[in-house]
């Protein structure tokens, strides 16, 4: 019975193997390759280095791959984003919610990115990480911010 059962889930597999692309974007020091360092190994380092560029890197749960686009965030990189982020399923925008300075740059790369034609359709994830500071905003604040 039990061999059956993996029988069945490993014939399963290949009927629902998937695979998607996304990119993550977002100003400098939000917390990309955090994300994707803690998406792809659990673990957490205070110690990231900026990233210059972009870096890949796939990561396999289960049935699902999944090729993250980590883009750098200085203002040097944000002209490469939207050549990235061309045909991915999905992108991930992230916004340092601790850092209230910062959003309203956050915001207008935020509309400048929604308003490429090439882009549209894609669905948008916005992300408001950091909210273990205390001087992160709420939610909602966020929200209206952006
Ligand atoms: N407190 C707190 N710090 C975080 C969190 N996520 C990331 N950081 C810290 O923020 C700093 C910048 O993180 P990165 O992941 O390098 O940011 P990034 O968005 O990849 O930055 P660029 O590569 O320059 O675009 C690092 O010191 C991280 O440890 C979080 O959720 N909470
Ligand atoms: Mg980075």
């Amino acid at each position: 019975m039990w061999l059956w059962d993996s029988l069945l889930n490993w014939l399963r597999s290949f009927f629902f193997k998937q695979e998607m692309e996304l990119s993550l974007v977002g100003l400098q020091s939000a917390g990309k390759t955090s994300l994707v360092h803690a998406i792809a190994t659990g673990g957490y380092s205070e110690d990231m280095i900026p990233t210059v560029g972009f870096n890949m890197r796939k990561v396999t749960k289960g049935n699902v791959t999944i090729k993250l686009w980590d883009l750098g965030g200085q203002r040097r990189f944000r002209g490469m984003w939207e050549r990235y982020c061309r045909g991915v399923s999905a992108i991930v925008y992230v916004v340092d919610a601790a850092d209230r300075d910062s959003i309203p740059i956050s915001r207008s790369e935020l509309h400048d990115l929604l308003t490429k034609p090439t882009l549209s359709g894609i669905p948008v994830l916005v992300l408001g990480n950091k909210i273990d500071k205390s001087e992160a905003i709420s939610k909602q604040a966020l929200m209206d911010q952006l």
